[in-house]
């Protein structure tokens, strides 16, 4: 998929087809029995309601006539019994459906949780966050009343139409097919508005898509916000979004009400052709006066469950524009991913080769062409150049965050796409240029990649990167809470727990991207000194702006014009006087 934005509507890869309902099935037939329950219940408390026209007719038509008070009393007793009984029925066979609901919606979303927690930082890179979060949150809710109750009450009121038909033809035949001449017209007005309904629906999810990543992205981005006073413009497009959002929801209602509309007029009609019919056209010893009554009590009942499932039809096509977003996102591929019989990396000795390798984010347009180097085992590489050179597509492609446009890359010999994904990450220590912190204590956050670390591990790791003396600060100490985030904490502490995070997992191979850029002079040079002594035996790939802090790096890799430009110590580059040591040099200035 192109790259999207809160202002784009996704377009769907792939079209609905009855398929997907198929799939929905899974997660139905998880709850086969409480839903068999609520369905039993439901026949039940519907076949008793039915019987009230049957003890009205005979009422009317026996015990009113014959004057029996005793006998209407008794009637009348049944009636009321019969109506509380099926609420009764109704009500218990509510809450088995909420929970049937409920656990709908927990498998679905973890399904989905699981998926995305699989999927490659291409798949994040190519959209905004808000259009995944509401696939997981509000469109899985959206569908789950459908899955559940939807197809309870569909399967119910199939049956009820039928029984009430059967109930009609048993009272009178003529006047039943007069109540069922509306129906054709009814499903003419259906099949005409059909697709007209699912594309509104359709484009109701795609505006509310927008809306809420744009509100995701303008709480992502407050601050910025705020420092440029753009609030009155970011209003200025949040309306835009929620008016069209407004606009489409209105639209597709407008549908929606097209089918309650028709059905009541087409009862309307109905029922007074059946008065019309009964009483002038059929002689009276046809019809008596208690079966116009009755069938217009059947009339009434039998439009009502056609309503219902007109209804339960508009919530279905509401639901597939919603389903269809889900299992598109289950469907996404797992690109990166363990190929069918890929190997577990042995234990690593940090021999890392780049053989030709060629990589480009976008189809065509290239990082890196060509790249080749070897490095040995507890080699200590800088990767240093021009911002934008492709220095962190280095090493997200040494832990295989994408997949290679051409060439190889070997850990020990060994072509890591052909290895599992966990044994080749779980051997390398990864800081990524955005310290992410995550909400909980900062003895959690640190623990983060390694669960079985004791506390004694988590404040060694601490201590090396000059983390402890802050942390002890804090009035809880490593128990300190800090939000997801991490904004309780300066950009240079949020570093510091992350560096600590990712030496804590011990790796052979260590990345460390701008992993001090936030950090003052002093404390940088004490880390530098632990960090000396935590890099023998490492192979490490360090990217720093800072000069002064890779130095001492054993090889230092100038990256630009989509390779290495330059390669070698840094006094053989800077005897070289080239690329390298005009950098250094003007750094240096800058320090001066
Ligand atoms: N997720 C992405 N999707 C598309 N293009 C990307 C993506 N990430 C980076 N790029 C592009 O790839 C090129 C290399 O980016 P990279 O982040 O590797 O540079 P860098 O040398 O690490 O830069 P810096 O020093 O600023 O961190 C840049 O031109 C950038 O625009």
């Amino acid at each position: 998929m192109a790259r999207n934005k809160f202002d784009i509507d996704e377009n769907l890869e792939s079209p609905f087809d009855i398929r997907h309902f198929r799939r929905a099935m899974i997660y139905i037939k998880k709850q086969k029995k409480p839903m068999i329950i609520a369905f039993i219940l439901s026949a039940l408390s519907a076949a008793i309601a039915l019987s009230a026209p049957l003890i009205m007719q005979h009422v009317v038509d026996v015990t009113i006539p014959a004057k029996s008070v005793g006998s209407l009393f008794g009637w009348s007793a049944l009636m009321l019994a019969t109506i509380v009984v099926s609420v009764y029925l109704a009500t218990i066979r509510s809450r088995i459906m909420t929970r049937v609901g409920q656990d709908i919606i927990f498998d679905i979303r973890t399904d989905l949780f699981k998926h995305l927690q699989e999927l490659p930082f291409k798949y994040y890179d190519d959209r905004p966050q808000g259009k995944i979060l509401i696939r997981v949150v509000n469109y899985v809710n959206s569908v789950s009343d459908v899955l559940s109750n939807g197809i309870i009450n569909f399967i119910l009121e199939m049956l009820n139409l039928i029984f009430i038909a059967a109930f009609m033809f048993a009272v009178d035949v003529k006047l039943s097919f007069v109540i069922l001449a509306g129906l054709p017209v009814f499903l003419g007005i259906m099949l005409l508005i059909k697709n007209k309904q699912r594309r509104a629906w359709q484009a109701v999810s795609n505006k509310s898509s927008n809306l809420n990543a744009y509100l995701q992205e303008s709480i992502s981005g407050i601050r910025v916000t705020q420092i440029f006073s753009r609030e009155q413009h970011n209003e200025g497009i949040f309306t835009r979004l929620a008016t069209n959002f407004r606009t489409e929801w209105m639209r597709a209602l407008r549908y929606n009400a097209l089918i309650p509309f028709s059905v009541d007029n087409l009862a309307t009609i109905v029922s007074a052709l059946l008065y019309l019919v009964g009483l002038l056209a059929l002689s009276p010893q046809d019809v008596t006066f208690g079966v116009i009554l009755a069938m217009s009590s059947y009339a009434f009942r039998f439009w009502q469950p056609i309503l219902n499932l007109s209804n339960l039809y508009n919530s279905f096509i509401n639901a597939v524009a919603y389903l269809e977003r889900i299992f598109e996102t289950l469907d996404e591929p797992v690109t990166v991913s363990d190929v069918p019989d890929a190997k577990e990396l042995p234990p690593v000795q940090g021999r890392v080769t780049f053989d030709n390798v060629t990589f480009g984010y976008d189809p065509g347009i290239n990082v890196l062409e060509n790249l080749n180097f070897d490095i040995k085992p507890g080699e200590s590489i800088a990767l240093v150049g021009p911002t934008g050179a492709g220095k962190t597509t280095v090493v997200n492609l040494i832990s295989r965050f994408y997949n290679l446009t051409g060439g190889k890359i070997l850990i020990d010999g060994q072509d890591i796409s052909q290895v599992t994904l966990k044994s080749l990450r779980s051997q390398m220590g990864i800081m990524l240029q955005d310290s992410f912190i995550f909400s909980g204590t900062i003895l959690d956050n640190i623990r983060y990649g390694r669960l079985d670390a004791t506390e004694e591990e988590i404040i060694a790791a601490a201590k090396t990167v000059c983390a402890d003396e802050f942390i002890r600060e804090f009035e809880d100490g490593y128990l300190t809470e800090v939000n997801e985030r991490g904004s309780k904490l300066s950009q240079g502490q949020r570093q510091l727990i992350s560096f600590a995070r990712t030496l804590l997992a011990d790796p052979k191979i260590l990345i460390l991207d701008e992993a001090t850029s936030s950090i003052d002079a002093k404390t940088e040079r004490l880390l530098q000194q632990g960090l000396n002594e935590l890099l023998k035996g490492r192979t490490s790939f360090i990217i720093a702006h800072r000069l002064s802090t890779v130095r001492n790096c054993d090889r230092i890799m100038y990256v630009s014009d989509k390779g290495i430009a330059e390669s070698g110590s840094h006094d053989e580059l800077m005897a070289k006087q080239g690329l390298y040591h005009r950098l250094y040099s003007a750094q240096k200035m800058e320090v001066v």
